[in-house]
């Protein structure tokens, strides 16, 4: 037992077996983002291979471990990969070894193709083995299908863990909602592209990439072939920034109650659209950005309804204004929305707006998840539609 676990903190192995190394690419994602979430626990990343030099380690070993996660991957006929194959055999081949896991929970993601007999096998009886030798699912296994988009597997998975570790690993006085995860904000870019330079694309907005997740690793890219043909470059997420943020000034203030001071968001006609100009990505907004997205976590709700947020002149139309709602409606209650002299018409007037609403989490900058990303490309849309229509020929979103 090492020094840190005599420090009372706990200890989450995460073992992998790859041969292409997605299994160990998404462990150490995993355990990158458990890090920051859970400062008080231990991640360990470890190849199965290494786990042990003897048999006879791996029992030794594993009746230490307490809380454990497995990405394996599965191979020809349903094998495991080579650097498994020793741990494997002895696993599933070795003898009647009872309960004597019953100290260990577990949670296993299987990295397979269903275009294969034998798909996810090798996972799929790791976890059962693991569940009759007495281990305690945490989550049930993931089953990765790398035919149909094993990133979106993950995603799901690692999704459906961290509510659970949270249970484990969070400190009592800590909740879900002040996780402490400090990734680095991703950038909402929109670039746009004359029509006529680009004869071959449709007229009709579109994003080429589908279902696949979307995150800083995978960036959405309509225009790999046309980055010389980018006129003008949008860092949207600054926009969305600025939708929900408050000036520097209000994040001193713990919005729990409605605060008294009566602050006053206010934009000058036409600064959220960011119409001329590349919008440079500062190092320092970034970091005011990231500050604010860590402060907001802090809080369930963020009240702001003694305030005032003017987006008058802004050439806000109908839709924009869906969009806007979603974003503001997220953890913030107004006193005031000042939209005055926008076009906004009887058909934005009504209240039943039908988007999906983005959390603030989604905009400030975590990989967004499969279920939101229809949402965060249909709020990219809105914020589009308030741009003029004829200059828009395709779209870049890089997250
Ligand atoms: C030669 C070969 C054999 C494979 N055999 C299987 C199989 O039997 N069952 C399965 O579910 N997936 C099978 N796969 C798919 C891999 O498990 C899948 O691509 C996985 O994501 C690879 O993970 P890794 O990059 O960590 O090695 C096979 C892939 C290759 C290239």
């Amino acid at each position: 037992m090492d020094t840190e676990e005599d420090q009372g903190k706990k200890k989450v192995t995460i073992f992998f077996r790859t041969q292409t190394r997605t299994a160990e690419r998404f462990t150490k994602a995993l355990a990158e983002e458990a890090k920051a979430r859970y400062p008080n626990a231990i991640f360990k990343v470890m190849d199965i291979d290494e786990y042990a030099t003897e048999d006879d380690e791996y029992e030794e070993n594993l009746k230490k471990e307490s809380l454990a996660l497995f990405f394996l991957a599965t191979y020809g006929d349903g094998k495991p990969t080579d650097n498994a194959a020793r741990f494997y055999k002895w696993f599933t081949e070795g003898k009647q070894r009872g309960t004597w896991l019953e100290n260990l929970q577990f949670g296993v993601f299987s990295l397979g193709n269903q275009q294969y007999e034998h798909f996810n096998k090798v996972a799929v009886v790791v976890d059962e083995l693991l569940y009759e030798q007495g281990a305690k699912h945490i989550v049930q296994v993931g089953l990765g299908d790398d035919d149909q988009g094993i990133e979106d597997d993950f995603s799901a998975w690692r999704e459906l863990l961290w509510p659970e570790l949270d249970k484990l690993l969070q400190d009592e006085n800590e909740t879900g909602a002040s996780t402490p995860y400090t990734a680095a904000i991703p950038e909402y870019r929109v670039v746009f592209v004359k029509l006529e330079e680009v004869p071959y694309l449709d007229k009709s907005l579109n994003f080429a990439n589908g279902h696949a997740i979307h995150d800083i690793q995978h960036p959405c890219s309509y225009s790999d072939g046309i980055a010389n043909l980018l006129l003008q470059h949008t860092v949207l997420w600054k926009v969305v920034g600025k939708l929900i943020m408050p000036k520097p000034k209000g994040l001193t203030s713990e919005i729990k109650k409605a605060p008294s001071s009566g602050l006053k968001w206010s934009f000058s006609p036409g600064t959220n659209l960011l119409s001329g100009g590349a919008a440079k990505l500062e190092k320092e907004s970034r970091q005011k950005l990231n500050e604010f997205s860590k402060k907001l976590r802090t809080f369930r709700s963020v009240d702001l309804s003694a305030e005032e947020v003017d987006f008058s002149g802004n050439g806000i139309t109908a839709v924009g204004l869906k969009a806007l709602y979603g974003v503001l409606q997220t953890n913030t209650m107004l006193k005031t929305l000042n939209l005055s002299g926008n076009n906004i018409g009887d058909e934005g007037a009504k209240e039943n707006v039908d988007i999906k609403i983005l959390t603030n989490d989604d905009v400030l900058g975590d990989a967004i998840p499969y279920d939101q990303q229809d949402a965060m490309r249909h709020l990219c849309y809105q914020f589009l539609d308030l741009m003029p229509p004829t200059e828009v020929a395709a779209i870049t979103l890089e997250f």
